[in-house]
Formats: C-alpha cells, sequence, structure tokens
C-alpha cells in the first residue's frame, strides 16, 4: 500500500481563530475514508487543507509528488437556457476525446448519457455526471464533499455503491464528507469524527458505538447500524472498555 497523504499535527484557523487542531491522519491507496461531523466541526476545512487550498497555521500536510486527485462538488449551478450535452460539459474547460468520455460515463453507472442535456438530468444522474468529469483524471485520490446532499437515502446508498465500484475497478482511495451518516459509513473502511479535532476514528462500526459520536448524532440510526458490535479500537478519549451491542 502506498501513502497518499499524510497530515501531522494540524492546525487550523480563519483569521487566527482556531477551528481544528490536533489532526493527525494518513490515506493509503485504496482505502475509503469518511468524515462525519456537525455543522461547523471542519470537515471542509480539512479537506481543503488535505488538497492544499488552506494552509494550516500549524503542523504539515504531505502528498504523494504528483498525486493525482479528483474532486467531486456538492453540487454545480448550471444555466438551464444553456444548451448543453453531458459530453460536451464533460469536454471543457479542455478538450477529451469521445472514449475518454466514454469510459468515465461508463464508470459512473450512466453510460448512456452521453448525448442528454445537462438541465434534463435528474439529481442522481447529475451527481454521477460530476462523478464521471472527477475521473477524467485517472485519480489516485478521489475527494467527494457533500455529493448526495440532494439525494435522496436510496439515491445516495446508489451512488455509494457507485463509488465502491469505482474503488474496486480503479483502486483510487476515496475520502469524503457525508451526513448520510449510516449509508455512507457503512460503505467506508475508517471513519473519522470530527469536532474541531478528531474525537473519535476507526471502523463504523467502533465509530457508531463510541459516546462521542452518540454524544453528536444520538442512537437513532433507524436499525442500521443496530448489529454493530462495539470493538476495540478506541481513541485516547474513548475510556470504555466493555463490550455490548450497539442498542437501538
Ligand atoms: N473562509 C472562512 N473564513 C472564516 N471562517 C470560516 C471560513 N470557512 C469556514 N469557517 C469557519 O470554520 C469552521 C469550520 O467550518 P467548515 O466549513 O470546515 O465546517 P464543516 O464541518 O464542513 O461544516 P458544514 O457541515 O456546515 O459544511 C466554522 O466555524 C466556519 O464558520
Amino acid at each position: 500500500m502506498t501513502t497518499l497523504l499524510e497530515a501531522r499535527d494540524l492546525v487550523l484557523a480563519y483569521q487566527g481563530k482556531t477551528v481544528l487542531r490536533d489532526v493527525n491522519l494518513t490515506l493509503a491507496s485504496g482505502e475509503i475514508v469518511t468524515i462525519v461531523g456537525p455543522n461547523g466541526s471542519g470537515k471542509s476545512s480539512l479537506l481543503r487543507a488535505l488538497i492544499g487550498a488552506l494552509a494550516p497555521l500549524r503542523g504539515a500536510v504531505t502528498r504523494k509528488p504528483g498525486l493525482r486527485v479528483g474532486y467531486v462538488p456538492q453540487n454545480l449551478v448550471i444555466d438551464p437556457t444553456l444548451p448543453l450535452t453531458v459530453a460536451r460539459f464533460l469536454g471543457l474547460p479542455q478538450r477529451i476525446g469521445r472514449s475518454a468520455v466514454r469510459t468515465a460515463l461508463q464508470d459512473a453507472g450512466v453510460p448512456d448519457l452521453g448525448g442528454q442535456q445537462m438541465v434534463s438530468l435528474s439529481g442522481g444522474q447529475f451527481q454521477r455526471v460530476l462523478l464521471a468529469r472527477a475521473l477524467l483524471s485517472d485519480p489516485e485520490l478521489l475527494i467527494l464533499d457533500e455529493a448526495t446532499q440532494s439525494l435522496d437515502q436510496p439515491g445516495a446508498a446508489s451512488f455509494y455503491r457507485q463509488i465502491e465500484a469505482v474503488r474496486a475497478r480503479t483502486g483510487c482511495a476515496v475520502l469524503m464528507v457525508s451526513h448520510d451518516l449510516h449509508v455512507v459509513m457503512a460503505a467506508s473502511d475508517r471513519v473519522l469524527c470530527l469536532n474541531g479535532h478528531i474525537c473519535c476514528e476507526g471502523t463504523p462500526e467502533v465509530v457508531a458505538s463510541a459516546p462521542e459520536y452518540r454524544a453528536l448524532f444520538g442512537t437513532g440510526t433507524q436499525g442500521a447500524l443496530a448489529l454493530y458490535r462495539h470493538q476495540h479500537q478506541h481513541g485516547p478519549e474513548c475510556d470504555h472498555d466493555h463490550v455490548h451491542e450497539a442498542a437501538e
């Protein structure tokens, strides 16, 4: 496994006001890592720092030299009066060959959309086209910042299954921020829960049953994680050591 990026003792601040502190994190090739946390907990700031768009106040981020990153945004506003097919959208701003466009659409799970107008796409199709665009650069790391915010839960679940398929095919690592806690956590190898710092981290099962996570998000998981069993990979702030079923 190759280390794609590493953050050491990261402190992030805006105008001198610290918003995230003491972040240590390593991301290896092929991993799916999800960042969860309440509004304002520093999730987007951390993504920005990791890709080099926000300089840390202290600490450092090291990226593999030449790391290819694909970014899937939350949304993108397109002028509804603009006639623009999916294939032409994917070819902006630089020209992309037809076969590359076809492959990207296929990998994103929408092989037949090339000739369709952007404005006619459903929310789920639109996000897949944004995924296709991110895949054009053959990324080693795919970053998604709340990419399923406009989708309903089945739509989000289906989108994350597509992400898993992309990872399986290309071996890219995936780093994402999401509010679809249970859907997205189930698709992750590792979850980081932020609240101004990393308040807990580990497998989805570990995080879902950590008291820090439950204090932030409650225990109402609609049964989705009810069968998860508590495991023993807690951070220093987790001082409980008993085994129990995650009771919902
Ligand atoms: N450009 C900025 N200038 C000043 N403060 C900022 C800036 N961007 C973010 N912040 C502040 O930093 C903190 C963390 O914001 P951030 O957007 O990283 O959180 P988040 O967890 O992604 O939130 P959300 O879930 O609401 O998107 C917040 O208090 C926010 O107000």
